[in-house]
Order: structure tokens, then C-alpha cells, then sequence
């Protein structure tokens, strides 16, 4: 890649004019560069654009997620990652502010659509936040609090069934299994998360939404929370939006470089991070800004 004045004022594009860079200007942001389609999409973004009020925070994405993927979502603080993600299950829908346009479906069916009812979507296509939210209610209980108000279980023992098998997935059983009826805000912060995941895991979810899961966990906390991500993936397909490009490399089977509102790039993680196609990404990955 050639090193030129253009180029990088692309490293700090703030620099010379005090402006953000007017990306059509370089030709960039036009199209994103890699292999943003798939012929296997469990779901597929067309031209999203996210504004909050008149800001626009998400500039014309298109990109697909695999079934059974990891799908890394990577940039710079504020390039629209959590926007993006948050658009997947209509978590925005909850920001007064915010307006999407665009096409995102699931099973090829618009999620979008009028008719659509958030509430069995957010069960399809579950979320898991930065920092763990039990409910302040027993361990059991936050497990078991999905499947009873979407009706999935009709007898006592189902239910504990569920419970023990979520927690199982979530890779938390055998630390609480003597404590079910204690509350779920007295676990350690790792441990929650992982009760959070459980929680997500126990109303049969297709897709599981990660925004950044482990930035508020230890090291140790981190390194379950990864294993487990390649034990869900076999079963779900995985979007995580991490700051960590350590974490993206170590989870995920695809990249999507963020860059200001725009997808620069969608490539295999290990092509991401070994031979970026775009001078942004590399740019990004070698800690040239961000
Ligand atoms: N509720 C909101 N109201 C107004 N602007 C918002 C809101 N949420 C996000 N934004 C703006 O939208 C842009 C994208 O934010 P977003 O949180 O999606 O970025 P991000 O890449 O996830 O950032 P970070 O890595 O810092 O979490 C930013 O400019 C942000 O300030």
C-alpha cells in the first residue's frame, strides 16, 4: 500500500481541514470492499441508513450474516457499530430519536415490516449488552422469566428442563446449580454475563446480538465468554461488536470494518487482520487511529 499525502490524511482526517473527511471525495465509502454477500445469509441489511434526528449515523450499509457464523463488527469509538447492531433485532426502535430506513430481513422476511411484532423478534434475534443486567430476581428466575411470557412451557418440569440446559449452554450450571434460588445480582460480573447469555439462550434464539460482552469482565471472565462463543456458534449465528480487535481475531469468522457511519470492509477475520483489502482497515488494525 503507498504512502502518500491523501493517504495519510486518512489516518487523521480531522488534520488539515478541521472537517471529517468527505469520503466521496477520496472515492471511498461508495462500496464496501470484500465479500459483504453471501449466498448462506440467515439475515441480510440492504441500504441502512440510521439517522438520530438529522444526524446520520449509518450511511448506506448493506451486509449479510451467515448462519452458524461469529460476524466481528470493528471500529473506531462512534463509527456506528452498536447502531448497526441495535438495528438487527429493532433494539432502536426504543431511541426516540432515531429513524431507520433501509431493508433488514431474517429467513428472508422484512423484520421491519409493519406487521412485525417486536416482541417474539427480540426472542428470535436476542441481545446481549455490554454490561450484564440480571434481573434483580433469582438465578432460576431470570432464566425462566423468557420462556414463561412466551408461552414455550406448560408444565413445572419443562421449565426447570430449560433452566438447567440454558445454563448448561451458557457454561454457568455447575457454578450455580447448588444456588438456583439466590438472586442473580450476587454472582461475580462474569458470572452474570454469563446468566445474561443463559437468559438469552433460553427462549430458543436463532441469532445472538453481542454489544462488546466483555468490556466490563476480566481477563479470566473474557477468556470463558470467548469459549463459549465458539460452543453458541455451532448452534447460533453470532453478531458481537467488540473494541478489542484482539477478541474480533480470536471469535470471529468474518470482520466488518466500521469506519464513520460507513462499512469499509467485510472480509475473512483472518484476511481482516493479515492483508486488509482497504487503506482504512489497515490503517485501523495497525493502530495508525481509533
Ligand atoms: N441516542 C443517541 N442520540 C444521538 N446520537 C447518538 C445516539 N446513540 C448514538 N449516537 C451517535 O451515533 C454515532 C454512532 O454511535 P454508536 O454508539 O453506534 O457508535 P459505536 O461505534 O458503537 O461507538 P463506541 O465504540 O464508542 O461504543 C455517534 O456519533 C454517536 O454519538
Amino acid at each position: 500500500m503507498n504512502s502518500n499525502s491523501g493517504y495519510n490524511r486518512l489516518f487523521d482526517p480531522m488534520a488539515e481541514t478541521g472537517q471529517p473527511l468527505d469520503f466521496a471525495q477520496h472515492g471511498l465509502g461508495q462500496r464496501t470492499v470484500g465479500n459483504p454477500f453471501s449466498e448462506k445469509a440467515k439475515m441480510s441489511v440492504r441500504n441502512l441508513n440510521v439517522y438520530y434526528d438529522d444526524k446520520q449515523a449509518i450511511h448506506d450499509v448493506s451486509l449479510d450474516i451467515n448462519r452458524n457464523e461469529v460476524m466481528a463488527m470493528i471500529g473506531p469509538s462512534g463509527c456506528g457499530k452498536s447502531t448497526f447492531l441495535r438495528c438487527l433485532n429493532r433494539m432502536n426502535d426504543t431511541i426516540d430519536n432515531c429513524k431507520v430506513e433501509g431493508e433488514v430481513t431474517l429467513d428472508e422476511k422484512n423484520i421491519y415490516h409493519r406487521k412485525q411484532d417486536v416482541v417474539p423478534l427480540r426472542a428470535r434475534v436476542g441481545i446481549v449488552f455490554q454490561k450484564p443486567n440480571p434481573f434483580p430476581k433469582s438465578i432460576y428466575e431470570n432464566v425462566a422469566y423468557g420462556p414463561k411470557i412466551h408461552g414455550l412451557v406448560s408444565r413445572r418440569a419443562q421449565l426447570d428442563e430449560i433452566v438447567e440446559d440454558s445454563l448448561r449452554k451458557a457454561s454457568l450450571w455447575d457454578e450455580v446449580k447448588d444456588r438456583l434460588f439466590s438472586p442473580g445480582t450476587d454472582l461475580s460480573g462474569g458470572q452474570q454475563q454469563r446468566l445474561c447469555i443463559a437468559r438469552t439462550i433460553a427462549v430458543s434464539p436463532e441469532v445472538i446480538l453481542m454489544d462488546e460482552p466483555c468490556s466490563a469482565l476480566d481477563p479470566i471472565a473474557t477468556a470463558r465468554i470467548e469459549e463459549l462463543m465458539a460452543e453458541l456458534s455451532q448452534n447460533f449465528t453470532i453478531a458481537i461488536v467488540t473494541h478489542s480487535m484482539q477478541q474480533a481475531a480470536r471469535v470471529s469468522t468474518r470482520t466488518a470494518y466500521f469506519h464513520m457511519g460507513r462499512l469499509i470492509e467485510v472480509n475473512d477475520t483472518r484476511r481482516v487482520f493479515t492483508n486488509p483489502e482497504h487503506e482504512l482497515t489497515e490503517a485501523y488494525i495497525t493502530g495508525r487511529f481509533g
